[in-house]
């Protein structure tokens, strides 16, 4: 099976080039690699491969953005199947989706393929935005966002402390979030949410490296799962955050989960977007936005 690694140099905070380099020395099958110039040049890469005859495994050397990329270029093509090495900062795609561990585990799989398909969030506003993990509006999107663009992030990763960014901006944003008031319509029904902090659609239940957001969330079962943080002290708040690594957020009354095929999620003023951790503008003001799974699914690996 023809195997391409698709390299994202900047993922996991800049350490991934390396990483390829010592991974690279180890692998003993025939493969081609492409490392990533741009935001959007994965989608591209994987784009290309589409009208392939012939089965291509599409290996992301990289994070959830750079996977989410793949995805959405190999999405609806029966050809590409798209597994991952972990090589990002959060990792969530690899622990919902599994992960090659070694050179020897691909070779493995090659030997023996086998894939399963998997759902594809998406939803239109201008343009299509798709998420293999989870889309979130408020809180959680504020803080990726700014430590994604935080010139501090650079600084504290050459001191090789760069995970204390994230604390930096947990506590900033803490501070300075302003609640909003969130409207969500599914099937026949419509429910208002106020001085909410966050709405994350998810897809599989882990976001935000490692946290359980949304424990009964399944890749493939067709639904999509809604989880909405409101009417929160900023103490309790961090309290709730503290338990979502094990799941136990969902037992409080501050926190209403609900799965569905399609929500339609409208906030009354624009609030930070993200998809899978990367930036995605902000919510518009008063204008239904439609979630939902697309027509095109994607072919994942299968581990043992
Ligand atoms: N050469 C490049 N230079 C800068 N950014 C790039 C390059 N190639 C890809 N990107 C962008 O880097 C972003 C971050 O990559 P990715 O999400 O894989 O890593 P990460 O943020 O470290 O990991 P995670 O999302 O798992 O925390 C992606 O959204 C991708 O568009």
């Amino acid at each position: 099976m023809k195997t391409v690694f698709i390299i994202n140099p900047a993922a996991g905070n800049g350490r991934a080039l390396k990483k390829w380099h010592r991974f690279e020395k180890t692998i003993q099958f025939p493969f081609e690699q492409v490392v990533t110039t741009h935001p959007g040049h994965a989608l591209a890469i994987a784009t290309d491969y589409r009208n392939s005859q012939r089965d291509i495994l599409l290996i992301g050397f990289g994070g959830d953005g750079t996977l989410r990329e793949i995805i959405a270029g190999a999405a609806g093509a029966k050809t590409l199947l798209v597994g991952s090495v972990a090589a990002g900062s959060g990792n969530d795609f690899a622990r919902a989706y599994g992960t090659f561990n070694d050179a020897q585990a691909i070779e493995q799989f090659r030997e023996k393929p086998l894939s399963t398909r998997q759902d594809l969030g998406e939803f239109a506003n201008g343009k299509v935005f798709q998420f293999v993990s989870s889309s979130g509006i408020g809180f959680d999107a504020e803080i990726s966002i700014a430590v994604n663009r935080s010139p501090l992030k650079k600084k504290l990763n050459q001191l090789g402390i760069g995970k204390l960014v994230y604390l930096v901006y947990v506590i900033r944003t803490l501070l300075k979030f302003e609640k909003f008031t969130l409207s969500v319509k599914y099937d026949d029904n419509l429910v208002i949410y106020e001085d909410v902090w966050l709405a994350t659609v998810s897809n599989q239940p882990y976001f935000g490296g490692g946290m359980k957001i949304s424990p009964s969330s399944k890749t493939n079962d067709g639904l999509l799962e809604l989880t909405v943080v409101h009417q929160i002290s900023r103490l309790k708040l961090l309290l709730v955050f503290g338990t979502v690594f094990s799941g136990a957020h969902t037992r409080f009354k501050e926190v209403s989960q609900m799965s569905n095929t399609k929500f339609w999620l409208s906030t009354e003023k624009p609030v930070c977007r993200h998809v899978d951790g990367d930036d995605a503008g902000t919510s518009p003001a008063n204008e239904m936005i439609a979630y939902t799974i697309s027509q095109n699914g994607w072919q994942s690996i299968k581990l043992n």
